[in-house]
């Protein structure tokens, strides 16, 4: 599969870029010790099987903090209380060109349940799931920066499992 390219933001408001721009709201769950969410994608997606944060694409009608309660509701069984918004970043994927809304999360009700038939794994830095999706490496740099990591992955295959649920 080709690399998407990290569009510059710039370029696609002056036009530069002629593609509909798809708004995706994607939640990072922090849970109290720092681990963080990730979920893999679901078969029959582009990038099945890279991991990712949890979340998806905006509806006309919907804030960001919507769309992600309603996607969050749909793909994992969780409600969110409030969303903060963290970081944008536009991607220029094959399939789509998409801004992702990168929203941290401390508050939920409900358990934990992949209703698309996804993994889920709770994450400390470095990162031991493999392979991660393009537009969501950056995320895992911001943690790095934030928590004075040198490396945010690392390629070891280990169990991949969220169960144990929240600190
Ligand atoms: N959820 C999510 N999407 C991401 C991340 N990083 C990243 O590049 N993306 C991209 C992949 C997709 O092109 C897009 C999300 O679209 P999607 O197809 O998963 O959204 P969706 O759940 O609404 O899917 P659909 O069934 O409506 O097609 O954003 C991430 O960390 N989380």
């Amino acid at each position: 599969m080709s690399q998407p390219l990290v569009a510059d933001p710039l370029l696609a408001r002056e036009g530069g870029s002629n593609r509909k721009v798809v708004e995706v709201a994607v939640g990072v769950l922090i849970r109290a010790d720092g681990a963080f969410l990730l979920t893999s994608r679901p078969e029959g997606k582009a990038y099945a099987g890279y991991w990712e944060f949890p979340g998806g694409k905006v509806e006309s009608d919907e804030s960001i903090e919507q769309a992600l309660r309603r996607e969050l509701q749909e793909e994992i069984g969780v409600t969110i209380a409030n969303a903060t918004p963290w970081r944008v970043e536009l991607v220029d994927y094959p399939h789509a060109l998409v801004r992702l809304h990168f929203c941290k999360v401390r508050d939920w009700t409900g358990e934990l349940d992949m209703r698309e038939g996804q993994a889920c794994s709770w994450q400390q830095l470095p990162v031991r799931v493999h392979p991660v999706l393009p537009g969501t490496i950056p995320v895992l740099d911001w943690f790095a920066q934030e928590r004075n990591f040198v490396d945010a992955t690392v390629f070891v295959a280990t169990e991949a499992d969220c169960s144990g649920g929240r600190a």
